[in-house]
């Protein structure tokens, strides 16, 4: 089934065209790598799928925006950032009204925390984490309200090889269990890797499929 479907878009800037007649699809359960030259459009997609721009024309069929969460590119995060892991991740409880977690919402975070393997550092001020533990704790607050849809916006850019798999790794599990992934990025190796399909956006259209047909890079 479709998490995902879009027909046609366009999208504009002014008179700055950037998206022409786009379509493809997601499905439940793909890792979709996206990739493509910069200023090709990739954050302007993102944001249409979003819903933080309108598209000049075309269909959009996303899940409500609540059930897409968004882990961007990392950005250091100041040491003295003063909220621990286990408040960033309870950000995203974003209820109304009485401003207390309740007992059910706290087991929530807490299982999100154990399930991106934060127990044991939960407590301790996000500034303080490394950048991969940073990414972990964005990852969990954009799970823990069970999207249908992961957008991973070049999320791995600035760690190192290891734990770029590393994070990886662990979006794969959720994956698994009925995730659908949209991993943004420049790196073909991690995308072959992890990708189940690909969409390559080229400023002179774009194309679609199964990983295993992604074309080698230009050099
Ligand atoms: N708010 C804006 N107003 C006007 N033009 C914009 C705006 N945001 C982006 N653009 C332009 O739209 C084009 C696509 O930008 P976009 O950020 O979507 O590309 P990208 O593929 O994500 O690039 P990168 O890989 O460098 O992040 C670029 O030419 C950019 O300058």
């Amino acid at each position: 089934m479709a998490v995902v479907s879009v027909e046609d878009l366009n999208v504009a800037y002014g008179n700055h065209q950037v998206i022409s007649g786009l379509s493809f699809t997601v499905n439940e359960g793909d890792f979709m790598v996206v990739i493509g030259e910069n200023g090709v459009g990739k954050t302007t997609l993102v944001r249409a799928l979003l819903g933080l721009i309108k598209p000049h024309s075309g269909e959009i069929d996303v899940p409500a925006s609540n059930l897409i969460g968004y882990v961007p590119q990392f950005r250091n995060i100041d040491e003295e950032y003063p909220l621990s892991i286990r408040d960033f991740v309870s950000l995203n409880v974003k209820k109304p009204g009485f401003p207390w977690l309740s007992k059910k919402e706290r087991a929530k975070v807490d299982r999100m925390i154990r399930m991106t393997d934060l127990t044991a550092i939960a407590d301790r001020p996000l500034g303080l984490a490394s950048g991969g533990e940073k990414q972990r704790a964005y990852l969990a607050q954009a799970l823990l309200r069970s999207p249908k849809l992961l957008i991973l916006d070049e999320s791995t850019a600035s760690l190192d090889n290891e734990m770029k798999y590393e994070l990886l790794d662990l979006v794969t599990r959720f994956q698994q269990e009925n995730l659908s992934v949209m991993f943004i990025t420049h790196d073909w190796d991690l995308a072959r890797h992890f990708g189940t399909r690909y969409l390559q956006m080229m400023p002179n259209g774009y194309s679609e499929g199964p990983i295993n047909e992604l074309p080698a890079p230009e050099e």
